[in-house]
């Protein structure tokens, strides 16, 4: 078992950190943010994420986890340090190291013997030398150390559950003594361990993400293509999803993807990339399509309503994704601010998002209690997350509450055949072709 420090208590740290001590390890939790610690301590989770409470308190009550602001000590009392700071975009979107540069600085003012010094955040190609040479700077005394590169796979709303069953672990470090460490650390997780050179390490995160996001932006236009020649995406992405060379995960058709990650992370591959003098315009043609998906809904909504203007519109979903109060990047922000410039009014639903939504959306949007009360009185509801709470509204009975009974479903979540059985105005992505909706319109 090993003394292990983690630094930066958000999604990646604080979860990972939970779940080395959960694995029978030492662990303490390093933040600059004293509330968030303050919070910690009280075994009062700051974020949304299942399953973690109940880990860091069983945790925390064995004695295995603890959480401080103290660098000094977070520093001394760990032989393996994780770096799980953020690593935001700067404005030409490329990853802004700002933060682990300052943790690099902490580490080296406070470094009493040997450390293993492993980068979990998200970073360019080529951060390890640069974190080597951080550290180097300020330490005071000539204290050695190894940098390694253990780039993080999990997903919100799943983070426990990703934590404690990954896909792979991937090791990036140039001293294989240290790299042995690790891999005793990750023995108990039972997955695949990719032993390879930081470089590669850190580009093994990009492209995962990068990949991913391109599947998604992909069926995303082979929707847009269903919808003129009057195909089903959802078909579509099963027929070819079934073939194992192209695996049936990621294959969702419908706004498209948000969150802290994959629009930061292929804009910092797009600039990585760059710095190289490479083109990177596949991956700029994901970006491009995924931000003009999801005006798409603006589309759909001007088809069955005409103008929006002074048009009440219910917005079913905030977070980017289930499962997360994460609001970070989420389609509904692009969505509603883009609707107030049409002057439309906007209510807002979602289960767990809503104190997070208020930081991010206009001041008039109206947040209501539940699902009955948002669609009370609206023009058209729009769903944005696929929460399981929306996946079984009575539309049936519900439509007689909406002023119009129009529905935009921006994840393909309901039956259209259903859903016009019950009257309803539907309209989804790559589901159903123009022709339709201009007869429903007629209809109506
Ligand atoms: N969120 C995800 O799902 C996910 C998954 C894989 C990888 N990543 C990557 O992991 C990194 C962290 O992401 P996150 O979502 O956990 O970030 P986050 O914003 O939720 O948390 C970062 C934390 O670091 C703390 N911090 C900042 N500077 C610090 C310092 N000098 N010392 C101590 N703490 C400091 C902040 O106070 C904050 O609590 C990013 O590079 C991200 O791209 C994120
Ligand atoms: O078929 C799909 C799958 C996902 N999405 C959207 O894509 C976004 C991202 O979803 P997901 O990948 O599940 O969530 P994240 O928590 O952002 O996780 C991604 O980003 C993390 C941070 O780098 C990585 O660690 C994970 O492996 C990677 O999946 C969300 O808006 C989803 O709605 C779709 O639109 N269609």
């Amino acid at each position: 078992m090993f003394n292990v420090t983690v630094i930066g208590t958000g999604y990646v740290g604080l979860v990972s950190g939970t779940v080395f001590a959960d694995k029978g390890n030492s662990v303490i939790c390093l933040d600059i943010d004293e509330e968030k610690i303050n919070r910690l301590l009280r075994g009062d989770v700051p974020i949304y994420e299942p399953g973690l409470q109940e880990l860091v308190i069983r945790n925390m009550s064995s004695g295995r986890l603890d959480f401080t602001t103290d660098a000094k000590r977070a520093v001394q009392s760990s032989d393996i340090i994780f770096i799980a700071v953020g690593t935001p975009s700067a404005e030409d979107g490329s990853a802004d190291l700002r933060y682990v540069q300052a943790v690099c600085r902490d580490i080296a003012q406070n470094m009493d013997r040997h450390k293993i010094i492993v980068n979990k955040s998200t970073v360019p190609v080529g951060t390890a030398d640069k974190v080597k040479l951080w550290i180097e700077e300020h330490l005071e005394k000539d204290v050695p150390f190894d940098v390694v590169s253990c780039p993080e796979f999990l997903r919100e709303g799943s983070a426990v559950r990703d934590s404690l069953n990954p896909d792979r672990i991937v090791i990036g470090g140039a001293n294989p003594e240290a790299v042995k460490v690790l891999n005793k650390l990750h023995e108990p997780f039972d997955a695949p361990i990719i032993e390879t050179d930081p470089r590669s390490a850190e580009m093994i995160k990009y492209a995962s993400n990068a990949f991913l996001a391109t599947k998604i932006s992909f069926i995303n236009e082979i929707s847009n293509i269903c919808e003129k020649v009057d195909a089903d995406v959802t078909m579509v992405a099963q027929g070819i999803g079934l073939d194992k060379r192209i695996g049936s995960h990621f294959l969702k058709a419908g706004v498209g993807y948000g969150g802290s990650c994959f629009p930061k992370d292929t804009n910092a591959l797009i600039q990585i990339a760059e710095d190289v003098d490479h083109d990177f315009e596949l991956l700029k043609s994901v970006v491009k399509i995924n931000s003009q998906q999801r005006l798409k809904v603006i589309e759909k909504l001007q088809q069955q309503l005409g103008r929006l203007e002074d048009k009440v519109i219910g917005i079913l979903g905030l977070a980017f994704k289930p499962n997360t109060d994460d609001m970070r990047e989420a389609p509904s922000v692009d969505v509603i601010h883009n609707l107030k410039e049409y002057n439309s009014k906007i209510k807002v639903y979602d289960p767990v998002a809503m104190a997070m939504a208020r930081r991010v959306l206009p001041a008039d949007v109206v947040y209501c209690d539940g699902i009955e009360e948002l669609l009370q009185g609206v023009d058209a509801a729009v769903l944005l997350t696929e929460w399981e709470d929306f996946k079984t509204i009575n539309w049936g009975l519900m439509k007689d509450k909406m002023h119009r009974p129009v529905v935009i479903d921006g994840r393909n979540v309901f039956d259209p055949e259903e859903m016009r059985a019950m009257g309803i105005q539907y309209s989804s992505f790559g589901r159903q072709n123009s022709q339709q909706i201009l007869q429903e319109l007629v209809n109506s």
